[in-house]
């Protein structure tokens, strides 16, 4: 599809203005620059406790996978949906497989986000963060000069509804750039809204109510250095659970890092290139009244090789709001109805840390 190369988002959209990050030096430069980095600059990225020896690593594949097709299926319908709803009620994260975006969509996001990630830094500044927007080429969640920082850079985008979008952050280099993002956007949300579907049933509420908890849809692409001189001291994205409903990943060159957080421990999940991976966000755990969980997850650096993902968060309408629904409430309420513009000021003023931005909705007593 044809992407307008139009700039400026349309007034009623301000997903966009929520804040901005402290500027930090470019991680990928930082590397480039092959010399030694200097006792400041390793202090900022030093982190205290990374507990590796709560890593386990033997249960990496233990990831809940659902198969749409399956889903998808009259006759293996209710099995699966019942797989789903362990996995969202268990995990907070599955793989899906089967999940119809066409290979030629994959492959071309794949190989344009890689493309963009190898530009001359100069080059990709001209899409760096503009101040007070939280779209463009650089890092998120800085908000003070002594916190930790973690080893990536990222191009954040705001790619749907499409009257949103701000079109002097997409990238015009490489050439196929725009349309791979269009196309992979286009596919998601179809895929966002065929999965709220199911996971309104593994919840027994009608689909309509969550039909409207899709409406926007962020993209953060992210690019993790390696990390030759102190691998296991620095992370790549510290541990958070996401803001949004639901976050769909693809993990883009297959270069292992992220771990999830299960019973204390970090369970590093194995990429599956046939596969896209799914996570419950902190509204649908609010929308749920707890059943489904926000799992906390961060991302761990390899000395050798660079990872690169793209992570999609999808979210309500701006001016709407989350409260658990009916039907999901057994006993309690457990969160208070939260306005999605006021989560998402809330969670973007302060550093990540674990899911500390979701206890403003907990109600008191859990
Ligand atoms: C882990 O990052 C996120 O969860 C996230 C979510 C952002 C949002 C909300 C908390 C509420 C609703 C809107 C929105 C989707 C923006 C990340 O968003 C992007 C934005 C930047 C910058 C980034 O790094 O990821
Ligand atoms: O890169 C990854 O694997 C995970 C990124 C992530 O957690 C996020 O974008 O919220
Ligand atoms: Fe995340």
């Amino acid at each position: 599809m044809e992407v307008e190369a139009a700039s400026g988002g349309t007034g009623e959209i301000r997903w966009s203005k929520l804040g901005t990050s402290l500027p930090v030096a470019n991680v990928q430069a930082l590397v480039a620059s092959a010399g030694e980095l200097t006792a400041d600059q390793i202090e900022r990225y030093v982190q205290p406790d990374i507990d590796a020896h709560a890593v386990l690593s033997e249960q990496s594949g233990e990831v809940p996978v659902i198969d749409l097709s399956n889903l998808l299926s009259s006759e293996s319908v209710d099995a699966e949906v019942a797989k789903l709803r362990f996995a969202c009620a268990e995990w907070g994260f599955f793989q899906v497989v089967n999940h119809g975006i066409p290979d030629d969509v994959i492959t071309g996001i794949k190989h344009d986000i890689q493309k963009f990630f190898q530009l001359p830094l100069e080059v990709k500044n001209a899409y760096a963060q503009r101040p007070g927007d939280l779209q463009g080429y650089g890092q998120a969640f800085v908000v003070s000069d002594d916190q930790k920082l973690d080893w990536s850079d990222l191009l954040a985008l705001f790619a749907q509804p499409t009257q949103g979008r701000d079109m002097s952050y997409w990238p015009s280099q490489p050439h196929t750039f725009r349309n791979s993002v269009e196309d992979y956007s286009m596919e998601l949300m179809k895929l966002a809204q065929t999965l709220n579907v199911f996971i309104a049933k593994t919840l027994d509420v009608a689909p309509e109510l969550l039909a409207d908890k899709h409406v926007a849809q962020f993209l953060r692409m992210s690019y993790y250095p390696p990390c030759t001189s102190m691998p296991e001291k620095v992370l790549g994205f510290s541990p958070h659970s996401d803001g949004s409903f639901l976050t769909i990943l693809l993990e883009i060159n297959s270069v292992q890092g992220l771990q999830i957080r299960r019973s204390g421990a970090w369970i590093p999940v194995k990429p599956r290139h046939d596969a896209l991976l799914v996570n419950v966000g902190d509204l649908l755990e609010i929308l749920s009244n707890g059943k489904y969980k926000s799992i906390e997850h961060r991302v761990t650096i390899n000395a050798h090789k660079e990872r690169l993902s793209i992570s999609a968060f999808h979210v309500p309408n701006y001016g709407g709001i989350i409260s658990p629904i009916l039907g999901t409430i057994e006993e309690k309420m457990l969160y208070k109805a939260v306005g999605v513009e006021e989560y998402a000021r809330l969670y973007f003023a302060n550093k990540l840390e674990g899911k500390k931005a979701l206890d403003y909705a907990k109600l008191s007593g859990i």
